[in-house]
């Protein structure tokens, strides 16, 4: 689905954030991004969404393949209609639009008729029943934990293939984190779309991937399937505080 081979990215000409990172996200697999604030987990995901050329900064090394054809010169609107989308940091919603228009507002990026339209906002009413109690009520004066399900609703209504997730927890509670990851996992289960997730919350994106990739400065220091990850020495010491 995804593979990323050794990329660099520099913030205005000077900033070295991403150097050398290789990951791969195969199709409808749930992969970890994770490390400390700063890392550069963000900015490979911008990298990947084609996001980075908004941000002052350029990818200055390396490939990124989507569906085996480079994207890395696709502008991020095209990538959308591609497959991608990328839910960013910090639940970025339209304050004074209702959680319905906000919804719409990611489903008209496939230019969809009434109909189809109708049909996105159902199936995304499905996965997130408290989106539909809400519909008319403005994004603004919703909770966080739900301002990060419109987030990813409307994310959603562009029919992705794989969606780019950054720090889903951030600022959650623990029972509303977990209603949002079992969401994850089982759109990742029965529609088959995949996950490429940053996290600083380890333990809630290993109980949730397949596999995961640990960044540091710039690097990936360390890769591996969830389990084995859960069980490396020196992710327990570096991350989670605890020996074995
Ligand atoms: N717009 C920017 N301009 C300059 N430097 C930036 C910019 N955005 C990020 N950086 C730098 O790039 C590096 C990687 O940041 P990045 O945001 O990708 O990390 P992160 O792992 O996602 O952390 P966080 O969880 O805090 O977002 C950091 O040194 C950061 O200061």
């Amino acid at each position: 689905m995804l593979r990323v081979n050794d990329i660099e990215v520099i913030y205005d000409g000077a900033i070295l954030a991403v150097s050398g990172v290789s990951l791969a996200v195969p199709q409808g697999s749930i992969v970890a991004l994770l490390g400390a604030n700063g890392a550069g987990k963000s900015t490979t995901l911008k990298a990947i969404s084609g996001l980075v050329r908004a941000g002052r900064a350029a990818l200055s090394r390396g490939s990124i393949h989507f569906k085996g054809q480079p994207s890395t010169d696709t502008s991020a609107n095209l990538l959308v209609q591609q497959g991608i989308v990328h839910v960013l940091e910090g639940r970025h919603v339209f304050p004074h639009l209702t959680v319905e228009e906000n919804l719409i507002s990611g489903g008209f990026v496939r230019r969809p008729g009434r109909q189809a339209l109708q049909t996105g906002l159902e199936r995304i009413y499905a996965w997130f029943p408290r989106l539909k109690e809400k519909r008319k009520v403005q994004a603004g004066y919703t909770s966080g934990g739900e301002q990060q399900m419109v987030a990813i609703g409307r994310a959603l209504m562009t029919n992705p293939s794989l969606v780019l997730l950054d720090e889903p927890s951030m600022g959650l509670a623990p029972l509303i984190v977990q209603e949002i990851f079992d969401i994850v996992s089982q759109l990742n289960a029965s529609e088959n779309v995949s996950f490429l997730i940053a996290e600083q919350n380890i333990p809630v994106a290993l109980k949730h991937a397949h596999y995961g990739y640990v960044l540091e400065t710039g690097k990936v220091v360390l890769s591996g399937s969830a389990e084995q990850l859960l069980q490396d020495s020196a992710l327990q010491d570096a991350y989670l505080g605890k020996r074995q």
